[in-house]
């Protein structure tokens, strides 16, 4: 995140995440193009993945594994823990022209820029996006301002609201 200490919040529930992911699945099949394989960037892109993957149909599923973030809302240096794997290598040799990419989102920018790398022809799909990764995505449905942090479902819990007045 661009500005650590001006943050809003977005707070994102399942049924938000579900909601909004079956938007983006909507808009990735306006287009013409079909594909065989999507590859997930985990962790954040597992759970979009999972959805657009039943709403297509596609049931060939890999993984990049790439952490950024180890510390709450701290970037640094990124982990590139697993590729893609070697039953995709036919499809990704020209670039991944049939390969889907997911993730949750894109922020700073530096996670796409890595998979793009990886797979330049891929179709690059998010759920959020910041508007400094923005440019980076193919596909997304809710942009936020750069100074927000989204909170997922699995980053949360119930927990008590004091009253706004009190
Ligand atoms: O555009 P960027 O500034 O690179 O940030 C976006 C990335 O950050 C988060 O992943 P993170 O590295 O926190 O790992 P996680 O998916 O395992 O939570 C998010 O899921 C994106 O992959
Ligand atoms: O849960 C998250 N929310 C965010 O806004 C974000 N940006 C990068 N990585 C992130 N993870
Ligand atoms: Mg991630």
């Amino acid at each position: 995140m661009s500005e650590p200490n001006a943050q809003k919040a977005f707070p994102v529930s399942w049924e938000q995440l579900h909601r909004d992911t079956r938007a983006l699945t909507w808009r990735l099949t306006a287009g013409e193009r079909k594909y065989k394989a999507i590859v997930c960037i985990t962790r954040g892109g597992l759970v979009p993945a999972l959805i657009v993957a039943r709403e297509l149909n596609i049931r060939l599923i890999d993984t990049i594994c790439i952490a950024s973030y180890h510390d709450y809302k701290e970037q640094g240096d990124s982990q590139i823990m697993k590729g893609i794997g070697p039953e995709l290598a036919a499809l990704a040799a020209d670039g991944g022209s049939e390969i889907l990419l997911i993730d949750d989102l894109v922020d700073t920018g530096k996670t796409a820029r890595i998979v793009r790398d990886m797979l330049p022809k891929a179709h690059f799909a998010t759920v959020y996006a910041k508007p400094m990764g923005r440019p980076l995505v193919d596909t997304f449905v809710t942009e936020v301002s750069q100074d927000t942090w989204i909170y997922f479902p699995w980053d949360m819990g119930l927990s008590f609201v004091p009253p706004i007045v009190s």
